[in-house]
């Protein structure tokens, strides 16, 4: 009954952070639960997962869409990221959305604007913060700022990011931020292909050769599940098979625990991640899994 009425409730979309923010204080004092779901937009069944889960379990839910400038590097996709308002309005109400926040970078980053939020640690420098060195900064900074003007008391994190929700973890547990962060599984294409909206950059060829990443990943997980411990074997197991598709341009293929992100040792003990970052082309997929031997 619930989620029929709330089915019937249109979506909204909200553009400055001053009237999210009214929006949030007004059903806050009427004792509502907000749930946050940050995105940079062009909606896909990854982010549906994440908007389900906070819809399930918030009674109101929110969902940024906005390609945060702060976070990408001179040379990267910041100009060619796709998007799409309207078909982000379907995919989010379809899932459960109430509110889209989609402001303009001019409202997030006025030309006053000084302040960043940095997780001063190695956990920012290893993996991807050694190819994106000013990534992290960008992120905490804006996800501390939808954090301050939704007022959300949960956020939800797709684990295909998965040292960015470690990063994140580290700077609520740090600043004592008063949200809860829901990590989620990573969604697959059926054919294995992690879901991501960079994916519409890939060629057909690109597409297919793509493959060689979850699919190294399955093996190894299976090798793990199947008493695998030796760190530098499954790595290998995971360059072979990548290495077999001619396209595929390997950045890193690295593992720190989860998730803390210390360096682990030659044999996996703990709960482990597994993360790769790979280059078809011009496009920069990355993929992991989480291992855990106990
Ligand atoms: N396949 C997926 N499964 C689960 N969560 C996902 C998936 N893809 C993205 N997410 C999560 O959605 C949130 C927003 O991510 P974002 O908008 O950058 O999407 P994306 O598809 O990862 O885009 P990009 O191509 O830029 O990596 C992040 O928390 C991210 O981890
Ligand atoms: C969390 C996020 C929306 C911040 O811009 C972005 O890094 C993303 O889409 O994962
Ligand atoms: N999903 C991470 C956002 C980025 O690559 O900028």
């Amino acid at each position: 009954m619930l989620d029929l009425q709330k089915g019937c409730l249109d979506l909204q979309i909200i553009k400055t952070p001053k009237e999210l923010n009214d929006w949030a204080k007004k059903n806050k004092v009427n004792g509502k639960t907000i749930g946050l779901v940050p995105t940079m937009g062009y909606l896909h069944e990854g982010h549906k997962s994440l908007i389900q889960k906070s819809s399930s379990q918030n009674d109101l839910t929110v969902v940024s869409v906005f390609v945060n400038p702060a976070q990408f590097g001179e040379n990267e996709d910041l100009d060619s990221y796709p998007r799409d308002l309207e078909r982000d309005k379907t995919a989010a109400e379809e899932a459960g959305a109430d509110i889209i926040f989609h402001p303009s970078a001019a409202d997030m980053y006025p030309e006053s604007y000084g302040t960043y939020v940095s997780v001063d640690s190695d956990i920012t420098k290893i993996l991807c913060g050694k190819s994106r060195p000013i990534h992290f900064r960008g992120v905490t900074t804006v996800v501390a700022k939808l954090f301050n003007i939704t007022m959300a008391d949960r956020a939800y994190f797709g684990q295909k990011d998965a040292q960015q929700l470690a990063v994140i973890l580290r700077m609520v547990s740090d600043l004592n931020m008063n949200i809860e962060i829901v990590p989620c599984p990573i969604v697959r294409e059926s054919d294995g292909l992690a879901m991501s909206s960079r994916n519409t950059y890939l060629s057909s060829e690109e597409r297919k050769q793509a493959l060689v990443l979850s699919k190294s990943l399955k093996k190894a997980e299976e090798a793990i599940n199947n008493g695998e411990k030796d760190l530098k074997t499954i790595k290998d197991g995971i360059r072979k098979i990548i290495s077999e598709a001619p396209l595929a341009d390997i950045e890193y293929i690295e593992a720190y625990t989860f998730p803390g992100l210390s360096e682990c040792g030659s044999i996996i003990s703990e709960k482990t991640l597994i993360a790769l970052a790979v280059r078809f082309g011009s496009t920069r997929l990355i993929d992991n899994i989480i291992a855990d031997p106990k």
